[in-house]
């Protein structure tokens, strides 16, 4: 791979796929190609392999995903299944009949069974069943995981897995129905600050703990696994620390400077209890975050004050 290699980024223009397209830019990648989903909607087979046809990557990095928090899972599981089945497929299937000399799908820690021992090892995939709210996500995710797997197996492509936790950073999602937990605390307090610092409503009990890595991090070690020869197909990419969703509620509030109430609403899902990743393989690898969550949610704060009239709110 050289700095003029031609590499597709799917999903370019969402949170993860622009922090990878800033990263590469960053270090002098001057061939990057993206195509948002008026232009190329990645569910249409025909239209994809007409698109590698014509463009020829070296490189693909699929971001592009339907993606969206605990709630809009839980309430959508054909759409989350159905429509993730059919984009990673797509890119997948394109790449593999076609030049690409290396592939990054990005899955998600949901993947990992609900109560497997934690920290999660990759090798614990496939041992048991998944957290409910999420299964059908998930298992989309599993599935481009092993047609990665199996491409490395039947052709000795290197097409290979980063399994991200939970992400935040610029060019989030903040619809407050369809993000995820991090974004949302962030709108309200702000919101609820500006409304002299009206309650709070949170959802769940803010017992479960989550990991939380900044999506810069996430495209640095995209990055490392472009410029390295990594070994295995499967990779855990998070900070190997977790907070409850109270901490995080209270680390938030702090920051916005919200002064209010939090009430917490148990008609809400509270999902999975932790998905803490065990993240030795990447760093035996010679990768690890460095972004801490404090640091990393002061700048998504004031980037979200900053982009006030333009911050994305997804629908389903
Ligand atoms: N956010 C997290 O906490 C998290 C955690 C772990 C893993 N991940 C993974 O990271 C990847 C990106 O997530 P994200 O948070 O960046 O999501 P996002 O901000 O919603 O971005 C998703 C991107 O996918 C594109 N897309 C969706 N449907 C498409 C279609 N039918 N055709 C073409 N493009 C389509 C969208 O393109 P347009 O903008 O052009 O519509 C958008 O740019 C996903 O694979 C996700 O599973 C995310
Ligand atoms: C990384 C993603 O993790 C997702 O699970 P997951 O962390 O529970 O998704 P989140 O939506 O981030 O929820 C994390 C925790 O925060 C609680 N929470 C509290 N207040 C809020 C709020 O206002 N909004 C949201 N969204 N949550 C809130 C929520 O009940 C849950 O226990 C998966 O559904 C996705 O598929 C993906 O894997």
């Amino acid at each position: 791979m050289t700095k003029e290699s031609k590499i597709y980024i799917a999903g370019h223009r969402g949170m993860v796929g622009s922090a990878i397209w800033r990263a590469l830019e960053k270090s002098g990648y001057n061939n990057l190609l993206g195509k948002n989903s008026k232009d190329l909607d990645l569910r249409n087979q025909e239209a994809v392999n007409s698109f590698f046809e014509q463009e020829n990557p070296e490189i693909v990095i699929d971001a592009a995903a339907r993606v969206g928090g605990i709630l809009a899972n839980n309430d959508n599981p054909y759409t989350f299944l159905m429509q993730n089945l059919q984009i990673q497929n797509n890119l997948i299937d394109a790449a593999v009949n076609s030049e690409v000399q290396k592939f990054v799908f990005l899955g998600s820690s949901c993947i990992y069974p609900k109560m497997a021992p934690q920290p999660l090892k990759e090798e614990y995939l496939l041992t048991g069943p998944l957290e409910p709210t999420n299964e059908w996500y998930a298992i989309a995710k599993i599935a481009g995981v092993k047609a990665c797997e199996a491409i490395q197996k039947q052709y000795g492509k290197k097409f290979i897995s980063l399994m991200p936790t939970n992400l935040y950073g610029f060019h989030d999602n903040f619809d407050l129905e369809t993000s995820h937990v991090l974004p949302a605390m962030i709108r309200k307090f702000h919101e609820a600050k500006l409304n002299n610092n009206a309650p709070v409503k949170l959802w769940g009990s803010g017992t479960p703990k989550r990991e939380f890595l900044f999506v810069d991090d996430l495209a640095d070690a995209v990055k490392f696994s472009l410029e390295n020869d990594l070994k295995e197909n499967l990779y855990n990419i998070g900070t190997g620390k977790d907070i409850s969703i109270l901490e995080l509620a209270e680390t938030i509030q702090e920051i916005v400077g919200h002064q209010g109430r939090i009430v917490w609403d148990s008609d809400k899902p509270d999902g999975t209890p932790r998905k803490l990743l065990d993240v030795s393989r990447m760093k035996e690898a010679g990768w690890e975050s460095s972004v801490g969550l404090t640091m990393g949610i002061k700048n998504t704060y004031n980037w979200f004050r900053e982009h006030q009239t333009e911050y994305r709110k997804v629908k389903i």
